[in-house]
């Protein structure tokens, strides 16, 4: 199995150019072209056909028709005319495969003997013109509208020119599967369209039209559907067809890369399952699996490194060593290491600082690299000094550095690009932090789907259920991904709408989660450095009394060091608190987590991000 890749040009935004050449660049090898993508454009048929050719895409289906089976007499009639003219430009197009979807129309007669003999009779006129139709059942038809429906009329046509066209949406919506898919005969299945969604309780066609998303973003299961298609001899391209408000107005060429990788994760996925027959040319090369985080690199300017570093030194955190040849400082405790990069060429016109960068320990950096190139990640453009640790890196959409750095022995360790400082000072104070636990990154709010996607891929992980959260100024949806184990974390969040101008809070929120094995030790150790840890409202320790049923004392040691705390359903618990907001974005987190408490504490979200605002607000009023 090697199936060849589409993408219907109704998924991609701009003229037909831009979405052809957007296709071909991110390795599509055909297009599903869009009735309105040709009459909209000043190129002839024959041009366009030519400008295919040249981006060495084919053109695998044409997709002009509506209301056709059932239809009364006189529409039947027009249609019939309609389609010598479509045929015979498709002929000028180079493209032998049309699609018809079930009607919609009102007026559809319901009478599978009409539809049956209507379709035959338009195969008959498409074999003429060397054209065969794909026959589409819409979950939405007004007379067919199940693809069992749809095969029961091929099966009545019996034309050799007329087959199906299987779209997951229209099945996998309606809770629906193949079953009964073994005995259509492989020929009959000329097309197969691929389109995930999330689960949503609402109007089938506004689902479709506006929500449906590429494979893998969605809550569908794509890998046994698709893997179905093909186990019943399917012989052409996996193609995708995903109508959503954001990919129509996104830069065509992000959309088509994303929609790329999600094909090649896809096919992965099939290899990989155990019902499907692997040949394994599908798999990817090896995720990088990293056993932990080797570093988190926090990208300042001059002024508001200073205050980074008066955090850093409260947190227990030592200015180690520094880079040999870049402004780069590396801050450690425990196997915890953060690196403060001082830039000064940044075009911002305030003192920012921001996670630039993320250091993953890999065992085997070439295979994952290699996996990163099958799934089209942006390689990070950087300079790399001579004698230099040479790490693949990549950036995700919100512009932040995944960088793989080798963790086999014997292998030069991007730690020997720092010397050592002759004076270390000694730690400020003793918060007894162990390691990076996990780390929050805020994505662009078109490119949420995109970053879940890549990351999941790339690092080979599964999806957690994402939650939302009420901020103070607006919902955020979070995404968790267990990157590495129970040591290791990545949790992505975005706005659920486009934000607004006015949100006078934070922007982009960054946050570092720093594991502890005492979280009451260390909430003293912060005190006593004037750490500037995150004040909680009574009004919450009060509620969290009640609910959870708690001691007066242990809340009450909870409430005076700032400590959230919750429990999951094993029993496991966890005890956190934040810092204030450092600079413009980044925060910090201290998490203990006892009797095996695995999750990303999420309960108190709204209040920690309320307790941020409050904090915000305070410093813009003195
Ligand atoms: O929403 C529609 O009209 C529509 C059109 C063509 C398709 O292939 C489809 O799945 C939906
Ligand atoms: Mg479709």
């Amino acid at each position: 199995m090697n199936p060849c890749t589409g993408i219907a040009t109704v998924c991609l935004s701009g003229t037909l150019p831009d979405k052809l050449a957007a296709a071909a660049h991110a390795g599509f090898d055909g297009v599903e072209l869009f009735e309105p993508d040709l009459l909209g454009s000043p190129l002839s048929p024959m041009q366009i056909r030519g400008l295919c050719a040249e981006l060495g895409l084919t053109i695998d289906l044409y997709q002009p028709f509506r209301d056709v089976e059932g239809a009364p007499e006189g529409r039947f009639e027009a249609t019939q005319r309609r389609a010598r003219r479509v045929f015979a430009t498709m002929e000028e197009l180079g493209c032998d495969l049309v699609l018809i979807c079930s009607s919609v129309a009102e007026d559809t007669i319901d009478d599978d003997e009409l539809a049956a003999a209507q379709l035959r009779q338009l195969a008959e006129i498409a074999a003429d013109y060397g054209v065969r139709i794909a026959y589409e059942a819409l979950a939405w038809g007004a007379a067919v509208n199940t693809w069992q429906h749809s095969w029961e009329i091929v099966r009545r046509a019996d034309h050799p020119s007329l087959g199906l066209c299987l779209d997951s949406f229209h099945v996998l919506s309606r809770s629906d599967d193949l079953d009964g898919l073994a005995e259509v005969p492989a020929e009959k299945l000329f097309f197969l369209q691929l389109a995930d969604a999330p689960h949503l309780n609402m109007d089938v066609l506004q689902w479709s039209r506006h929500h449906r998303l590429f494979p893998g973003q969605g809550a569908f299961d794509l890998v046994t559907f698709t893997g179905a298609v093909l186990a019943a001899g399917y012989k052409g391209p996996l193609s995708l067809e995903v109508f959503n408000d954001v990919f129509r107005q996104s830069p065509p060429a992000l959309t088509a890369v994303d929609a790329h990788r999600s094909l090649r994760d896809l096919t992965a996925r099939i290899a990989q399952d155990p019902s499907g027959d692997d040949t394994g040319e599908n798999r990817l090369p090896a995720a990088p699996s990293p056993a932990d985080c080797a570093f988190v690199e926090i990208e300042a300017t001059p002024s508001s490194a200073l205050g980074l570093r008066t955090v850093l030194r409260a947190l227990g955190f030592v200015h180690r060593s520094d880079h040999r040849s870049k402004p780069v400082e590396l801050w450690d405790q425990g196997s915890a290491c953060l690196l403060i990069n001082v830039t000064t060429c940044s075009d911002r016109s305030h003192p920012f600082t921001r996670v630039a960068a993320l250091g993953l320990h890999t065992e085997n950096p070439q295979a994952a690299d290699a996996r990163a190139r099958a799934l089209s990640l942006d390689p990070l453009p950087r300079v790399i000094g001579d004698d230099e640790a040479a790490m693949p890196a990549y950036a995700i959409p919100d512009g932040t550095g995944l960088f793989l750095c080798p963790s086999a022995e014997g292998m030069r360790s991007w730690t020997e690009d720092f010397a050592a400082r002759d004076e270390i000072e000694k730690p400020q104070t003793n918060v007894g932090l162990t390691r990076i636990d996990h780390v929050s990154l805020t994505q662009p709010f078109d490119r949420f789907d995109e970053s879940i996607l890549l990351m999941r891929s790339f690092l080979g992980v599964a999806n957690a259920q994402a939650v939302e959260h009420a901020g103070p100024f607006g919902l955020v949806r979070s995404q968790e991904l267990t990157v590495s184990g129970e040591t290791l974390g990545v949790v992505l969040n975005a706005s659920v709408l486009r934000r607004g101008t006015w949100s006078p809070g934070v922007v982009s929120p960054q946050h570092i989660a720093l594991h502890t094995d005492d979280a009451f030790a260390a909430a003293e150790a912060l005190a006593r450095s004037g750490a500037p840890v995150l004040d909680i409202p009574a009004n919450h320790y009060a509620d969290l009394q009640a609910r959870l049923g708690l001691d007066d004392d242990f809340v009450a040691a909870l409430s005076a060091r700032s400590l959230l705390y919750e429990r999951d359903v094993q029993g496991g618990e966890c005890f956190h608190l934040f810092t204030q907001v450092v600079g413009s974005q980044v925060y910090f987190e201290i998490i203990e987590r006892r009797g095996g408490y695995k999750g990303y504490p999420t309960a108190d979200t709204t209040i920690r991000m309320a307790a941020h605002a409050a904090q915000r607000a305070s410093l813009l009023r003195t």
